[in-house]
């Protein structure tokens, strides 16, 4: 399990656990685990977590956490936010198991409440050597080492204490209904940028104004995205996602940052290496919206790609859009 993706499509898992002569793709999730550890980048805490998660469509995906020397804590990602973003960039509601190779903290715990269904997701801790906890060994089955998110935080403050049940949760497809009316400040930009060609700049706008579209953000009506890209052209996108708590939120930077570990498919370990490839950035959020982005989006940009071009676009909620509040 040397070249680990962080997406592994459903054939491609059941190919791997029978290779391995594993009763089933839940035995796999431990191995994927104890390995995918080293895609963390955690070079403050040196402490490598990994969050492995199975769809129900069978597919796997990894999630690892991010620490940033040069900006306070609050600022890291967290190896369980990185896979439920993960699972966000490929369309997929539902999560059904999730492996973590150590036990989740309260914010996780809290953050993973935004799911639909949240509290039957199974849930299954590694010990310190990467190994079950359970005298059995790895997962026989379903109810052998898993245990409800339910079982981890009981008596759960989550969405429903704020929002209707119609109202769509984490993952779940949403259009904010924004509108970007000024195309005038988008051919400003081009000429602003250097680094970025003016083409660039125009799908780099687009891109940020469709992550701001899918952000959830039902709590403070304040959706956002970001988008960054990187020296060859290619574009990272990430959509500001809420809590019912609000303090276990991911930024969009963080969601766009995760995109560009995720999909950069360079298994890269070395923290920060490929963080330079990075030139451009853009975000989108609502004028005069509650809840603001832009200083911590600068911030985070200053300290982890300091060559970075930023620029800014506000945009208007549609007069038809519904008001996500359900209450
Ligand atoms: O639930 C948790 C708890 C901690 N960490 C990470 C955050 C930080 O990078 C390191 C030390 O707290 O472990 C996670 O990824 N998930
Ligand atoms: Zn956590």
């Amino acid at each position: 399990m040397d070249d680990l993706k962080f997406v592994i499509e459903s054939s491609e898992a059941q190919t791997l656990a029978n290779k391995l002569g594993l009763k089933s793709v839940l035995n796999l999730l431990p191995l994927i685990a104890k390995s995918a550890k080293k895609l963390a980048r955690p070079p403050i805490s040196g402490f490598h977590v990994a969050a492995i998660g199975l769809a129900t469509d069978g597919r796997i995906f990894i999630g690892v956490n991010v620490e940033f020397p040069g900006l306070p804590l609050h600022h890291s990602i967290h190896a369980e936010q990185c896979l439920i973003t993960n699972l966000s960039l490929h369309p997929q509601t539902h999560l059904k198991n999730v492996v973590v190779s150590a036990y989740p903290c309260g914010h996780c715990r809290q953050f993973l409440q935004e799911i639909r269904g949240a509290p039957d997701i199974q849930i299954f801790v590694l010990d310190k050597n990467g190994e079950s906890e359970q005298i059995n060994g790895y997962p026989d089955g379903e109810s052998d080492c898993f245990r409800p998110l339910s079982c981890f935080l009981p008596n759960r403050f989550g969405p429903h204490d704020l929002l209707d049940e119609k109202v769509p949760l984490i993952l779940e497809t949403i259009n904010n209904n924004l509108v970007l009316d000024d195309d005038g400040k988008i051919v400003e930009m081009g000429n602003l940028c250097n680094v970025v060609s003016r083409f660039e700049v125009g799908e780099l706008v687009s891109a940020a104004f469709e992550a701001a579209n899918r952000s959830h953000a039902p709590y403070s009506g304040s959706p956002s995205g970001v988008a960054l890209v990187d020296v060859d052209g290619k574009i990272y996108k990430g959509c500001y996602m809420e809590s019912a708590a609000f303090n276990p939120s991911i930024g969009p930077v963080q969601a766009a940052m995760i995109a560009f570990i995720t999909g950069s498919g360079t298994g890269e370990c070395d923290a920060g290496a490929d963080y330079k490839r990075i030139v451009g950035a853009v975000l989108v959020e609502v004028e005069g919206a509650v809840v603001r982005q832009e200083e911590t989006v600068r911030l985070f940009l200053n300290a982890v790609f300091p060559k970075c071009e930023f620029r800014v676009l506000r945009c208007q909620k549609s007069s038809s859009a519904e008001t996500p509040k359900g209450n």
